[in-house]
This record gives C-alpha cells, sequence and structure tokens, in this order.
C-alpha cells in the first residue's frame, strides 16, 4: 500500500500542510526540531491510534488549537480511500473513511504502517511491557479480533484485583470465594487466548527477524525470541505491581521457560494457568493482586545465548530492535491481501556506519513505499533521496528555501 497524500491541520508544530508522497522511497529532511518525527508521527497514529512518542493524544494537537486532522489518501493497488482521523483535545475522536463516518477503532483496517524510531531501542533495553506492546499491536493487526480479547482480559483483571484487595482487607469467604472463581474461568479463558496468540506470533516472527537481523548487522550472530511465561513459575517476586496491569520485571535476571517446555495446545495453557493460579492463592490473597497471567509475561530476545538487554552493546541492541520492526513489516507484508504496510524509519540513518546503511537500504528496496526522515541529507543513501521533502519550522518548503 501507499500514501499519496498527506494533510495535516493543526497536529503538532503543523499549521497546515500538504504533502505529495511517491512510491518507493521517500525522505524527509530538515534540520532538527523542525517537524520531520511530527510528520511520521500522524502517519504511525493513523495505523496504530496511538503515538510512539507520548501515551496521551494531548500532545499532539497544535498548542492553541482545539483539534487536529489527519487525513491520507491510502492506495491499495487499484482501490483508493481517503482515511481521517480528527483527535480533539476534548471529548472523543472521530474518524472518517471516504469521507463518510467510521469508528475510530476500525481505521487500521484502511492503513497499516510499520514505524522504527529511536524510541524503539527500548523494545530491547526496556521493561517488559513495552515487548508485550509489541507483540500485542502487532497481533492485531494480523486478527482485529483480538483487540476485543485483550480489553476484556484487563477488564476482568482489574475486577480480579479489586476483588483480591477487598478480600485482604476483610478476609475471604462465601460468596466473595465464589466471585474469585467465577473471576479466575474468565481470566483463564481470555488470558489463555492471548498467551496462545502470543504463542504464534513469536514463532512466526522468528525466521523473518532472524533475517532482518542479519541483513542489517554485521557478524553471525543469531537473535532468538522466547518467552517467558509468568504461568510456568517465572518467579512472580521478581516485580511488584500495584496496579495489576504492569507487571514489569527484569528479563535478563527472570527464570526464562525454555520454548521446547512450552504448552503447545490451548488446553494444555488452560491446565497450565487453572494451576499456576490455585498454587499462588494464598499469595495472591496476601498481596491483593493477580500475580500470574499474559500482563505478568515477557519475551526475551537473545543474542548468541545472552540476553540481549543488559548484554548486548549499543549497536547489537539497535540492529535487533530494528530487526524487530523489519521482521514485523515482513510478518504483515507476506499475510496482507491490501500490499505491504508503508516502512517508516525515523532518524535511523545518523545511528548507522557506512556498511550499515548501505545494508539497510538494501534491506528496504523492495518495499511499495518507504519513508525515512534524517536532519542531515547525505546521511541517506543515494537510492534513497529520488523523492526530498524539506520541513522547515512545521511547513514544507521548496528546497531553494532551506538556508
Ligand atoms: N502540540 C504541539 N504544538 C506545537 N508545537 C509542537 C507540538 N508538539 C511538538 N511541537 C514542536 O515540534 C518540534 C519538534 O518536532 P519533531 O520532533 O518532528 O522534530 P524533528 O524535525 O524530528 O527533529 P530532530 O531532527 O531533532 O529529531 C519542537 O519544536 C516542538 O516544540
Amino acid at each position: 500500500m501507499q500514501v499519496t497524500h498527506l494533510n495535516l491541520v493543526d497536529f503538532r508544530n503543523y499549521r497546515h500542510a500538504d504533502v505529495s508522497l511517491s512510491a518507493g522511497p521517500n525522505l524527509v529532511v530538515g534540520r532538527n526540531g523542525q517537524g520531520k518525527t511530527n510528520l511520521v508521527e500522524s502517519l504511525g497514529y493513523l495505523s496504530t491510534l496511538g503515538s510512539h512518542r507520548v501515551s496521551t493524544d494531548q500532545a499532539l494537537v497544535r498548542q492553541g488549537a482545539d483539534a487536529a486532522i489527519v487525513r491520507a489518501r491510502v492506495a491499495h493497488g487499484e482501490r483508493e480511500f481517503l482515511v481521517e482521523v480528527q483527535i480533539n483535545r476534548s471529548g472523543p475522536n472521530k474518524a472518517q473513511v471516504n469521507r463518510g463516518a467510521v469508528r475510530v477503532r476500525d481505521l487500521p483496517r484502511y492503513f497499516s504502517s510499520v514505524l522504527f524510531a529511536p524510541e524503539d531501542l527500548a523494545l530491547v533495553r526496556g521493561d517488559p511491557s513495552g515487548r508485550r506492546r509489541y507483540l500485542d499491536q502487532l497481533i492485531v493487526v494480523r486478527s482485529p479480533r483480538i483487540a476485543g480479547v485483550l480489553a476484556d482480559y484487563e477488564r476482568v483483571l482489574k475486577q480480579r484485583n479489586t476483588l483480591l484487595k477487598s478480600a485482604r482487607a476483610t478476609g475471604i469467604k462465601g460468596a466473595a470465594l465464589s466471585t474469585l472463581d467465577v473471576w479466575d474461568e474468565r481470566l483463564i479463558e481470555l488470558g489463555s487466548e492471548i498467551i496462545d496468540e502470543r504463542a504464534r506470533l513469536v514463532a512466526a516472527l522468528a525466521q523473518p527477524v532472524r533475517d532482518a537481523y542479519h541483513s542489517v548487522a554485521d557478524g553471525d550472530h543469531t537473535p532468538r525470541l522466547i518467552r517467558s511465561l509468568s504461568i510456568l513459575g517465572a518467579d512472580p517476586d521478581r516485580a511488584d505491581d500495584a496496579t495489576g496491569s504492569g507487571g514489569d520485571a527484569d528479563a535478563a535476571g527472570s527464570t526464562v521457560a525454555s520454548s521446547d517446555a512450552q504448552p503447545a495446545e490451548r488446553a494444555d495453557i488452560r491446565a497450565a494457568f487453572t494451576q499456576a493460579l490455585a498454587d499462588i492463592r494464598r499469595k495472591e490473597l496476601d498481596r491483593g493482586v493477580t500475580l500470574v497471567g499474559p500482563h505478568r509475561d515477557d519475551v526475551v530476545f537473545e543474542l548468541n545465548g545472552l540476553p540481549a538487554k543488559g548484554y548486548a552493546s549499543h549497536g547489537e541492541s539497535w540492529s535487533f530492535a530494528l530487526a524487530l520492526k523489519l521482521g514485523a513489516a515482513e510478518l504483515l507484508r507476506r499475510d496482507s491481501p491490501s500490499g505491504d504496510p508503508v516502512l517508516v524509519l525515523d532518524d535511523v540513518f545518523a545511528e548507522l556506519d557506512r556498511g550499515r546503511r548501505a545494508r539497510l537500504a538494501e534491506a528496504v528496496a523492495g518495499y511499495q513505499q518507504v519513508i525515512i526522515t534524517a536532519a542531515v541529507f547525505d546521511d541517506v543513501p543515494e537510492a534513497l533521496r529520488e523523492n526530498t521533502i524539506h520541513i522547515r519550522s512545521g511547513e514544507v518548503v521548496e528546497a531553494t528555501d532551506v538556508e
């Protein structure tokens, strides 16, 4: 797929911008702080309904404005869609496709992109919550129905935690005990589906991530993705989770269930989950929080037998994070009927040496559309500079206007 035209109104530092984009590579260039990342962030928002930089929408609306609009003309082969979101400072956001109202959450069906940015280093070096988000977002893009399962799990988790908390205060017996059993059943049902979906995704990602790593990095290091499941006894004491929805542990030091020992069938996952909840009930009642389930899981990224987190060099971590995104793009491209996702590389080239720049340019050459941002034109290999868009102070300007 391809974005042929992007129109921004009051988005970040853009009062109004109209940008024509080509098939193949597009380079967005401008000095620091001019609005290059803002521009690609708007495309990321259309496909994920979120920003890769901030967790709430407020910062996306231009200071002093009440609403931002991101409008993109998207071509899937012969078909064209005008996809639009209005991000409101107060009140719910609104969405349109071909000028007709649609539910905001349906927008990603019309536009898919994979964005890699420096912030993605946190996938390798940061907390498990970022890695869970990476997996879950990809699962939802591939099977939109799972968004409902994830939302239901969060809801059940919250309610179960509320019950555990009140039981801690007053003791649990009678009706409260049977209510807990009901929540357990729902937690196991929904949680097993999430664990199963993540397992399938991790298996599907293994080869594309390996290939992507080898295409951008030197040497013969082999990256691996290993799931760490709390229901298999990854020590729940390794992190405290006051809210119940986080549970960020240090994966490098945690118990990692080897992939061979993990339950393969949904029924086996359910059985393991049921057993884990039974084993840990006393502890959960003491702590007033749910200690096992997919909200406490992790996926450990390993390089040559060592966890990347805590062991990999800066360059290796970068290559791993990039490989995770390129691998995700490759997976989407394989099974999407509407063509390749738009690949966005934000500020990547400045970090790479000449050899890696050339290898990355080669690795992305086959994508229907790639959008690259860079502060320095010469950092980007020539093959990716065909269509260059110059940005200055939140405006698209002619090359001659750039001092
Ligand atoms: N909501 C907003 N309203 C107005 N201006 C904003 C808003 N959000 C961000 N900005 C401005 O946008 C600018 C940053 O833009 P952006 O992050 O796209 O820079 P960039 O061109 O990618 O720079 P770099 O090369 O340093 O990464 C900053 O000057 C910031 O103050």
